[in-house]
């Protein structure tokens, strides 16, 4: 008789984790942590990354959407993949056995783009991890360890509409069960986010200490009227962003000449979103759109789930 030793099988685990816009994002004066205080609406739409955790020897490979700029992204050690693998390993018990994962990353979601593409590979990688390693971390802890990674990744983990606070990484979950159309225009070079606030800075050096309420679109959201929201729609980041990349001006004017009932940039920018009737409009809109200069328009809804399991 011949004895055979099957190798182990190799385990992964996939999490999908979406994009978001800020439908209001009021900015205030810096606190001494340096970082601002914020009354944000995020909401998450379809667009996502996904990131793969699976039995290996630690690496961490990314690859990116033809469609997609290469960007400038940290290497293995300084991607924040590797950080919220590093965090979440250091929370398990003393003696759980962390078997090394290797981590691959699959962008969708612009690079530097101001739609936390980055906040959702570290929430991803959370979830993947989690789950690839038994651990069983109750959803507060994950939240907690989203926040020490960054201000965004708690609502890359929720998901949905959420009102956000502090440095946006107090969530309060909205409800929302309409379905809002986009189109999205990325830009062919990333913006830093701290460049954005700092340039806010210099623009407002008398910005108010509380940021501005988000109560009007909080209305236009029970509305459920596209117009509506269309009005109440703010970015306190837009004009620091015009600033740095004036040209992101000339892009929302043609695409509101073109139909769009609004448009703004997302979050710190540079990608442009503009807001849609419907789903027939949001593709009508991006058609148009999209020609030599303008190669890539995409048309993605929300709200949608926040980081999941595939
Ligand atoms: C502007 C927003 C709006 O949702 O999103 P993006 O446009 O980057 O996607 C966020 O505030 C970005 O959140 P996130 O990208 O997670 O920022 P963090 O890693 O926490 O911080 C990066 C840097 O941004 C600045 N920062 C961030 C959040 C905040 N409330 N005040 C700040 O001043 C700080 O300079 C900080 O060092
Ligand atoms: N996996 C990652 N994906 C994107 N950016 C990353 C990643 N890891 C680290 N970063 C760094 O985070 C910065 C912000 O990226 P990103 O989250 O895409 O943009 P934004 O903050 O504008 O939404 C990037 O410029 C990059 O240097």
């Amino acid at each position: 008789m011949t004895l055979s030793i099957q190798p182990e099988e190799q385990r992964s685990v996939t999490v999908r984790a979406p994009a978001k816009i800020n439908l209001h994002l009021g900015v205030g004066r810096p606190t001494s942590d340096g970082f601002h205080p914020l009354d944000t609406v995020f909401q998450a739409v379809g667009l996502y990354d996904d990131v793969r955790a699976s039995d290996g020897d630690g690496s961490v490979t990314v690859e990116t959407a033809s469609y997609l700029p290469l960007g400038v992204l940290p290497d293995h050690a300084d991607n924040i993949v590797s950080h919220a693998a590093r965090l979440l390993a250091a929370t398990a018990a003393e003696g759980t056995e962390l078997p090394p994962a290797d981590l691959l990353v699959e962008k969708r979601i612009p690079v530097a783009g101001g739609m936390a593409g980055g906040s959702a590979d570290a929430a991803a990688t959370l979830v993947a991890l989690d789950r690839l390693w038994d651990l069983d971390t109750s959803d507060e802890v994950l939240l907690d360890l989203g926040g020490r990674l960054g201000s965004d990744v708690p609502f890359s983990l929720l998901g949905g509409t959420a009102h956000g606070t502090g440095r946006g990484e107090l969530l309060q979950a909205l409800p929302d069960g309409h379905t809002w159309w986009w189109v999205v225009v990325p830009s062919p070079e990333g913006l830093s986010t701290p460049s954005v606030y700092r340039r806010f800075d210099e623009m407002f050096p008398d910005a108010p200490e509380s940021p501005a309420s988000s109560h009007a679109v909080l209305s236009a959201l029970s509305s459920r009227v596209p117009d509506r929201l269309a009005a109440a729609l703010h970015n306190d980041l837009e004009a620091p962003a015009l600033d740095l990349r004036p040209e992101l001006g000339d892009l929302i004017a043609r695409g509101e000449a073109d139909g769009a009932l609004r448009g703004m940039v997302s979050g710190s920018g540079p990608t442009v979103v503009f807001l849609c009737e419907n789903g027939d409009h949001a593709r009508a809109l991006a058609d148009g759109l999209q020609d030599d200069d303008l190669p890539v328009v995409l048309v993605a809804n929300g709200p949608v789930s926040g980081a999941h399991v595939l």
